[in-house]
């Protein structure tokens, strides 16, 4: 099956800053994938070069196996669209917008399906868009990517500005177009939202993708140790196979992967003088941490 999103060595350079830098990435069909890195990274770069409404440098941009922009229009009724900056023309009224919004995707109005979206994220659309608060904005944003049925959505930061209800109203709906098929690129600082949702995340970092995690396997795989005690062993621990190790008086932190029975079989051999030990699954946020701070270096 060909992927919902396919990019080959993408730049974009704005005058001689590089805010995206020869990267490559591929979301497949049905996958929930989180686009994640810190202010400035090249996020909405990123996705303003998968919508077409910026120009790469460098590199392909393919969305349903098609080259953009070639195709523009037909393939861009298949995606919806929620930016982080929302902007509409302050002086038109929701219902209107609405409206507009189908028009443009040719789709009739299903009043059932506007009424049910309306009434899941409680849109006024008697009122007009420059009267709305930034978290009833976003609300008509996702509104309007949504009521020509995507087969793709793209959310950039989607739940900026919504309060708890709405934010958990909106992740569930995601959740349930994904179980029909639907394919969801979402960028986000909520780390949270991430892990609990995505399937797949890529990290980017100053324009430069520095890593694709699958976070189903993600964090079984490196476990977080601390252990406490007294004369704790610290030098010999890297010769083991700990990373990212840090110490604070009578602890020591750091981060493994192999195996849990031979590491306690060893620390059993070289201190009597260890109190405790615990083990954690490292979660996205500590993972996140260490990437952007540049620790551990296996990133
Ligand atoms: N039109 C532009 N002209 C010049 N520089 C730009 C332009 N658009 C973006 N940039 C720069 O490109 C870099 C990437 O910006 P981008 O908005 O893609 O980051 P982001 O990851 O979405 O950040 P945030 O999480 O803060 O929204 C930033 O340094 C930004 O200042």
């Amino acid at each position: 099956m060909l992927p919902v999103i396919e990019l080959n060595h993408i730049s974009k350079y704005f005058g001689k800053f590089a805010a995206v830098k020869d990267l490559s990435l591929t979301v497949e069909k049905g996958e929930f994938f989180g686009f994640i890195g810190p202010n400035g990274a090249g996020k909405s770069t990123t996705m303003n070069m998968i919508l077409s409404f910026i120009k790469q440098d460098g590199g392909t941009v393919k969305l349903f196996g098609q080259e953009m922009p070639a195709g523009n229009v037909a393939v861009k009724k298949r995606i919806g669209y929620v930016p982080s900056d929302v902007r509409f023309y302050p002086q038109l009224r929701v219902q209107d917008l609405i409206r507009y919004t189908m028009d443009f995707h040719q789709v009739k109005e299903n009043k059932k399906e506007v009424d049910e979206l309306c009434e899941l994220f409680q849109v006024d659309r008697k009122k007009k868009f420059g009267d709305l608060s930034l978290g009833n904005k976003k609300k008509v944003a996702i509104v309007c990517a949504m009521i020509h049925q995507p087969e793709l959505l793209i959310l950039d930061e989607p739940t900026n500005g919504l309060d708890p209800l709405m934010h958990a109203r909106l992740f569930r709906l995601m959740k349930e177009k994904q179980e029909q098929g639907v394919t969801i690129f979402l960028s986000s600082h909520n780390l949270k939202e991430v892990e609990d949702y995505c399937s797949k995340i890529a990290f980017i970092k100053n324009g430069q993708l520095i890593g694709v995690e699958d976070l189903t396997k993600m964090n079984k795989k490196v476990k977080v140790v601390t252990l406490k005690g007294r004369n704790l062993p610290v030098e010999q621990m890297e010769a083991i196979g700990a990373k990212s190790i840090t110490q604070n008086e009578d602890e020591i932190r750091f981060l493994y992967e192999k195996d849990l029975v031979q590491l306690f079989t060893t620390l059993k051999e070289l201190s009597n003088e260890l109190d405790d030990i615990t083990v954690s699954n490292r979660d996205l946020e500590e993972q996140f941490m260490s990437m952007y701070e540049n620790k551990g270096g296996e990133w």
